[in-house]
Parts: structure tokens; sequence; C-alpha cells
């Protein structure tokens, strides 16, 4: 069985007050026990959304880290950091992060070693522009991130993998990929994953959908065969409707 995923994604949005608000109302929910729940603060607030949310079952994530362990980086955070306030997951190759701060697969695939070697698990985003899709070189363009960015790692890396699909089209703009296209993309997603290594693999690995997803059309993209969650930007920032994402799943 997939590990059905949902994880809230910040970016640059509440202060440690807002985190505060939000994390004592987030503190009183009822999660699913089937569901996999991570929220994603920004750096300055990862120490203290850990150690509130330490007795519930809700894993803290990093929205991004540095490739090097340690050194002369002035303004970043190394893996060995998140680690140390307890965080265990942390989000690569955001296509904020390729489009604003030139992450290129180069260095995406230098950070996915750097957080194996850390043992963190691996929120790994992908994602095709509306152009891409115009042009019909989506597909192209997905192998391409995935082969260039993470198909150096072992099998073995695979356990500490999850891939999340985010057509850069449907990132906070409101239009959604259709549940087809999601699913779509996500079949393909598998079965590239499986040509490179192998159908166990493939099939465990959870692949979760990105851009927009909102509590009235979360229930129809989970209820996709290959799309096993969501990576939730607007609408993990207010617990009623993070909450509802979370209790999306069908079944
Ligand atoms: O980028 C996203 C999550 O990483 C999606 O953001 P939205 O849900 O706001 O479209």
């Amino acid at each position: 069985m997939r590990k059905k995923i949902v994880a809230g994604n910040w970016k640059m949005n509440n202060d440690l007050a807002q985190t505060e608000t939000f994390l004592v109302d987030f503190k009183k929910q009822v999660f699913p026990e089937d569901v996999v729940v991570m929220i994603a603060p920004p750096f300055t607030n990862l120490s203290h959304a850990f150690t509130s949310m330490r007795e519930h079952p809700v894993s803290i994530a990093a929205q991004n880290m540095h490739q090097n362990d340690e050194g002369a980086f002035t303004g970043e955070v190394s893996a060995k950091m998140l680690k140390s306030v307890g965080v265990n997951t942390v989000i690569l190759g955001h296509s904020e992060r390729r489009a604003y701060f030139n992450e290129d697969s180069q260095l995406l695939a230098e950070k996915v070693n750097t957080a194996l070697k850390n043992e963190l698990t691996i929120i790994f985003c992908i994602g095709e522009e509306l152009e891409d899709r115009k042009s019909e070189n989506h597909f192209n363009l997905i192998k391409t991130q995935l082969t260039e960015g993470l198909f150096h790692v072992s099998s073995e890396a695979w356990e500490h993998i999850i891939i999340a699909y985010e057509p850069v089209w449907a990132i906070g703009t409101g239009e959604t990929a259709s549940p087809e296209q999601a699913q779509e993309m996500h079949l393909f997603i598998r079965k590239t994953i499986e040509e490179k290594y192998s159908k166990a693999i493939a099939d465990k690995v959870s692949i979760l959908y990105g851009g927009s997803v909102k509590p009235n059309n979360a229930v129809e993209i989970f209820s996709q065969t290959d799309v096993d969650g969501g990576l939730i930007g607007g609408a993990a920032l207010k617990v009623d409707s993070f909450m509802d994402i979370v209790n999306a799943f069908e079944g």
C-alpha cells in the first residue's frame, strides 16, 4: 500500500504569532490514521512547530536546504541544522526555487544527495510551464527533471523519496490540472520510475499533486488511481481548509 500524504507548503507566509494561532487550532484536530500529514513552515518557525506538534501525528518539513554540510554560506541552512530542530522531511526542487533562485537539476541532484546522507525524506517537486504543455513537451520535460535531478539515487533511497507533481501553470492561479490530466501525468511518472528502477519501486512511491488544490476539488483529484495525496499551498494556511483536504480521501 502506498502512503497517502497531505503536506502543507506555507511558502513565505505566517510569522511566529500567526504560526502559533494556526498550531493552537491544529493541535485540536483529529488526524486520520491512514494519512501522513506534514506542514512546512518557514525556517524561523520550524523549531516552534516541531515542539508544539510533538505529541501529534504531524511531521515538520522544511521548504529548502543548502547542499553543503556547513561553512561560509551566508543566509543558508544545512540539513544537519534542520534535523537538530526535529525536521524529518525537506521539499526540494519547488518551481519557485527553480524559477526565482536559479536552482537547476545539477544543484538539485547535490541537494538530494545531502538530504539522503542526512536521513531526511525528500519531497522532490517537478512540473511543467504552460508553454511546455502547449507545445506538448510536458512529458519530455518531466522525464528530464526526474532523470537529471533524481535518477542518480540508489534503489534503496526510494524509501525516502516522495514525488510532487506541480504544474507551474496551476500554482497559485486557481486553475488546477483536471483530475484526468493529473492522473495521466502521475501514471507517466510512475512508468518512468518503473523503466529506470523497477515496478516494485514505482508501485511504492507516493506521488502527490500540487497546484490550486482546495477543499472543493481535493476529493476528485485524490480519487485518481495514481494520485497519492497533495502538496498544498494557499489552502494549507488555514486549519479548516487544510483539514478538509487532509480528510478528502475516499473510503
Ligand atoms: O506550490 C504549491 C505547493 O507547493 C501549490 O500552491 P497553491 O496550492 O497555492 O496553488
